[in-house]
């Protein structure tokens, strides 16, 4: 049943990419110069949740690192490596450049310094969540050094721009901007085929299953490609010779359960006390929250701050808004009211 599991994991990097043609093509452009050994523009690319911005930056870094011998490249997941001091000292470790840096001691500003004087080939640097950075600043420090490229990835571009301060944002809205959108299902249909054709063994699913999960999944990839795993890991334990349509029905809600624990298990201990206060409160508008979050807290973080976290925890599906932004409430999302696989 299964001919190649780690086609079908979240994180896979295919060797094609389907219908981003244009996306990759800009962002291949403005990361060019590194190849000649200048200095690149940041690309900041977003979009929504599952529209290919991890696997089309990934994509584009490696092909350039197949051209030319002297580029490397390093991925930081800032949403994992939330303070300033790990993301630096995340980039710095990939670069092999932490010996006798101490984690607790050694402060920001000689992270900075080593990465300065670091002078090996140029890198491009993925930054992965970058909205989620406690503190921004990191982006300044890494946007003013030559030898790096760097890439942003958010959801929303006003949420980024929103918590950095003036000089960065005037940088950054001159940087090249690469913004994704939802896959259509025929897209979504492409991306599950190549899947499917890789993973799988031949005639294990039929197009007809592939376009509804195409439509279940509603323009997000990691969802559709999430239930087709799931769908086929069932059948193959199951003994099945096919994936049933029953299989295919328990697939997609097991697929947005496990990726709703994966965002719960990615939030700070910050973003979960606010997710906790709106599962025992819920409906419940943003300065409530933002109240209760700073009593169950020793240090708060700013109302402007909690509110992304509520942004980043609608996009993840994770909480849902009602209302205007005046009277706006949150709750947790009902996850029976999903678009259910037909
Ligand atoms: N155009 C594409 N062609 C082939 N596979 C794709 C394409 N776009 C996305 N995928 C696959 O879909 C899955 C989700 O993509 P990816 O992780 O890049 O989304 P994302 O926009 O970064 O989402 P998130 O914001 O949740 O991190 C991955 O397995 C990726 O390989």
């Amino acid at each position: 049943m299964i001919r190649d599991a780690r086609v079908l994991r979240a994180g896979f990097v295919p060797r094609e990419v389907e219908h981003r043609d244009a996306e990759v093509n800009h962002l291949s452009s403005v990361l060019e110069p590194i190849t000649n050994g200048e200095p690149a523009d940041t690309a900041i690319v977003t979009g929504p949740s599952g529209t290919g911005k991890t696997c089309i930056s990934k994509f584009v870094t490696e092909r350039l690192r197949e051209e030319v011998l002297d580029v490397e490249a390093t991925y930081v997941n800032c949403w994992r490596n939330y303070t300033r001091f790990r993301t630096l000292y995340q980039i710095l470790d990939d670069l092999g450049a932490t010996i006798d840096i101490h984690r607790q001691s050694t402060p920001h500003d000689e992270l900075v310094d080593r990465l300065q004087q670091h002078d090996g080939p140029r890198t491009v640097i993925i930054l992965d969540e970058v909205d989620q950075l406690e503190d921004p600043s990191v982006i300044y420090d890494l946007h003013s050094l030559p030898q790096f490229a760097i890439i942003c990835i958010a959801n929303k571009e006003e949420e980024l721009f929103s918590r950095v301060d003036d000089r960065l944002v005037s940088r950054l809205r001159s940087s090249e901007h690469v913004r994704m959108g939802k896959y259509h299902d025929e897209q979504l249909y492409d991306i599950l085929s190549a899947r499917a054709k890789w993973g799988l063994d031949e005639d294990v699913i039929t197009d007809d299953q592939l376009y509804r999960i195409a439509d279940a999944a509603a323009g997000d990839a990691r969802l559709a490609i999430g239930i087709l795993r799931t769908a086929a890991g069932k059948a193959d334990r199951e003994n099945h010779e096919r994936i049933t349509d029953d299989i295919l029905l328990d697939a997609a809600e097991d697929a947005r359960a496990q990726i709703k624990q994966k965002s719960l298990d990615s939030l700070t201990p910050h973003q979960r006390v606010v997710y906790d206060i709106v599962r025992e409160h819920g409906p419940v508008g943003p300065s409530e929250i933002h109240e209760r979050y700073s009593e169950a807290v020793d240090d708060p973080r700013t109302k402007r701050t909690v509110r992304t976290y509520l942004s980043k925890m609608e996009q993840y599906n994770l909480l849902e808004a009602e209302g205007t932004s005046r009277d706006r409430e949150y709750s947790l999302v009902d996850s029976a009211a999903a678009s259910p696989m037909q």
